[in-house]
């Protein structure tokens, strides 16, 4: 596979109470393509997103975006080329009015006001929520907050989005808007989800984690089909 986007070499990872998250996870991505991250829940598949952007740093090179490894030096360049989406809005928003949320990266890249304001705009519009930067962010619904943490990423234009969990606890209408608005953006997508729904309408190619291991890696329809994968990667289970 040539220039993969996203690059990931024999990654291991413990946390440092000494847990073992990853055991050796070896993973390319090419630039434009789609990919959940399935797998029962422990199966390392967080752990894996949060190395993508460096917010866990310092595997050796292990991890790169582009070529370029992830480590402490690189990560302003690393983070804005990946954004990390968090299962949790209320992990991603923090402050007190919409416009501040989305603007935040933007702002921290340096950027001119101007286009800030317009990156903003742009990027509240993209997940339909135009004219919500006077809003609070703590004051919105669930699926409304899933769009801003989305707005607040996409604001800084990133080639690679990762997102977790971002269907969770949405309602199915919200959960078919967020599929199409997700299917309508061209960038690099790493989506790791329970939700076989979303996995089939949104993502060609499925990886199933088991143990901080890759159990399988493959067109999505045909894993789907392997009931035994499923079952063994805690997607499925038999009565
Ligand atoms: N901060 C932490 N400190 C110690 N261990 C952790 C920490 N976060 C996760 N772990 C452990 O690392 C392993 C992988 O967790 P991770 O959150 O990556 O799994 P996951 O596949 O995303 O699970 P889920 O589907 O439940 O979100 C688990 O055994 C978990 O208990």
């Amino acid at each position: 596979m040539s220039d993969p986007v996203i690059g990931i070499e024999n990654l291991h990872y413990a946390y440092p109470d000494g847990r073992k998250a990853l055991d050796g996870v070896s993973l390319k991505i090419k630039r434009g393509e789609s990919v959940a991250v399935a797998g029962a829940n422990g199966a390392g598949k967080s752990t894996l997103l949060l190395h993508l952007n460096g917010i866990i740093h310092g595997a050796n090179g292990a991890v790169k975006v582009g070529g370029l490894p992830v480590t402490g030096a690189n990560l302003k360049t690393i983070r804005a080329k990946v954004g990390v989406v968090f299962q949790n809005p209320d992990d991603q928003l923090f402050c007190p009015e919409v416009f501040d949320d989305v603007a935040f990266g933007p702002i921290n890249m340096g950027l001119a006001e101007a286009e800030v304001r317009s990156r903003v705009a742009d990027s509240l519009a993209a997940v339909g929520l135009q004219g919500y930067e006077r809003r609070s962010s703590h004051h919105l619904s669930l699926g409304e907050k899933k769009r801003i943490a989305l707005a607040s990423v996409l604001s800084m234009q990133p080639e690679v989005l990762a997102l977790d969990e971002p269907s969770s606890n949405l309602d199915p209408a919200a959960k078919w808007g967020l599929i199409q608005l997700l299917k309508s953006l061209d960038v690099t997508k790493i989506v790791v989800s329970h939700d076989l729904e979303l996995i089939e309408a949104l993502c060609p190619r499925l990886v199933i984690m088991k143990q901080g291991k890759i159990l399988a890696d493959g067109p999505t329809p045909e894993i789907m089909s392997r009931v035994e994968l499923l079952v063994a990667g805690g997607l499925a289970h038999r009565p």
